[in-house]
C-alpha cells in the first residue's frame, strides 16, 4: 500500500485549496494522491472550515482508499499508476462526474501534485465542459441498456489509449464488440493464433490494467476483440463476416469500421473502433455512429458526440 503524508506543506496546499473552494465557491475539491493518507484529518480540515461540499480523494488503487468513506470522502480509484498527470486528472474528472459527484458544469478546486512526487504542488480552478457532462451522465448511460456503462468506459478509455499511443512509434488500430458474445460468435471466425485461447476469465477481464496492456500488444495483429459485457475477452483476432446492408457510413472509412457497424446491426453488441490512420475511436450501437472521440496530444477530450435516431435509411453524418 503507497503513502502520501500529510506534511506541513501539503497541509498547508490542502488548506489553500479549501480556502479557494470557499472564495469561488466551487462544487466540489479534488485532491489526487499517490497513495493513502490520514483520511480523518482531510475531512475534519473540511468541517472546520464549514464547507459542505464533497471532497473527492483519487488515488490508483482501491486498496489505498481504505478509511476514505468512513472519513465522509469520496473516493475514487483511478487504476492509472503510470499515466500523464493530465490524462489522471482528467479521468478523475471523468469517473466523478460519471458518478455525479461533480454537479452539472460544475467548478471543482483540484489539488496535486505535478512535479514532485508525494508532494502537493499545484491547484488549478477547473470548470466541467459541456461536452463532457453530456458524454458521462446522459449519453453514457443511455448506451448501458445492453453492456453495462463500466465495461463501456473501461474499453473506450483503453481505445482512446490504444489510438493516441501507438506500439513502438507506430499507429495502430483496433475492434471490441462488446456483449451479446454468443450471437457475435457466430459472425467470427479466427484470423489467427488467439494468444488469449487457455488462458482463465481473471486473466482475460479487461478491468485488470495487466491485460489491458496484453490487449495493446494484440490490438497490432488482425482481427476483433470479442469481449463479453462484463469486460472479459472472450476471443481475440476474430474475423467478422457480416452483411453491410442498410448501413450508410461515411466515406474514406474502411472495412474494420463497416464490421464495427455492421454486426451491431445484427446484434445487440457495442463496437469501439479505433482507426490505425488517425487514432479517432468510434463507438457504434445498432448499426449508427453513437459517439467519435478524437486524440489528443494531451489526455483525452470528448468530441463531437453524435446521437443518430434509429431511421429507415440510417445515414451516418
Ligand atoms: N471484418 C473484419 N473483422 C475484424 N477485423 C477487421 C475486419 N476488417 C478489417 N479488420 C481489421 O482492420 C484492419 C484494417 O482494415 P482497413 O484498413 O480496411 O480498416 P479501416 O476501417 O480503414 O481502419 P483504419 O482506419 O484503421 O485503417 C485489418 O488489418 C483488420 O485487422
Amino acid at each position: 500500500m503507497a503513502n502520501q503524508r500529510l506534511t506541513k506543506h501539503n497541509t498547508a496546499m490542502l488548506r489553500a485549496a479549501f480556502e479557494l473552494q470557499k472564495d469561488l465557491s466551487a462544487d466540489a475539491l479534488l485532491v489526487l494522491l499517490d497513495g493513502h493518507t490520514d483520511w480523518k484529518k482531510i475531512s475534519q480540515m473540511s468541517s472546520d472550515m464549514e464547507l459542505d461540499k464533497p471532497v473527492i480523494v483519487a488515488v490508483d488503487s482501491s486498496d489505498d482508499l481504505e478509511g476514505a468513506a468512513e472519513a465522509g470522502l469520496r473516493p475514487l480509484a483511478l487504476n492509472k499508476e503510470k499515466a500523464p498527470l493530465l490524462e489522471r486528472l482528467q479521468h478523475a474528472l471523468l469517473e466523478a462526474a460519471a458518478d455525479e459527484m461533480i454537479k452539472i458544469n460544475g467548478e471543482v478546486i483540484a489539488l496535486y501534485g505535478g512535479f514532485q512526487q508525494g508532494r502537493l504542488d499545484s491547484i488549478s480552478h477547473l470548470k466541467l465542459d459541456e461536452r463532457m457532462r453530456r458524454l458521462t451522465t446522459r449519453d453514457l448511460q443511455m448506451l448501458e441498456s445492453s453492456v453495462p456503462l463500466k465495461t463501456i468506459k473501461t474499453v473506450v478509455d483503453l481505445a482512446v489509449q490504444i489510438g493516441l499511443e501507438g506500439r513502438e512509434g507506430k499507429p495502430v488500430g483496433a475492434l471490441f464488440v462488446i456483449g451479446d458474445t454468443r450471437k457475435v460468435l457466430d459472425h467470427a471466425s479466427y484470423s489467427g493464433c488467439d494468444p488469449f485461447r487457455g488462458y482463465n476469465r481473471k486473466e482475460r477481464s479487461l478491468m485488470d490494467p495487466k491485460v489491458q496492456e496484453d490487449a495493446k500488444e494484440i490490438a497490432q495483429l488482425d482481427g476483433a476483440f470479442v469481449v463479453t459485457s462484463d469486460g472479459v475477452i472472450e476471443r481475440s483476432r476474430q474475423m467478422l463476416e457480416v452483411l453491410h446492408e442498410e448501413l450508410n457510413m461515411s466515406k474514406g472509412l474502411g472495412s474494420r469500421h463497416w464490421a464495427a457497424a455492421a454486426i451491431t446491426r445484427r446484434t445487440k453488441a457495442i463496437a469501439v473502433a479505433v482507426s490505425q490512420s488517425t487514432g479517432t475511436v468510434r463507438l457504434y450501437q445498432d448499426g449508427f455512429l453513437m459517439l467519435q472521440i478524437e486524440p489528443m496530444d494531451k489526455g483525452i477530450k470528448w468530441q463531437e458526440i453524435a446521437f443518430k435516431p434509429p431511421s429507415a435509411s440510417g445515414s451516418e453524418q
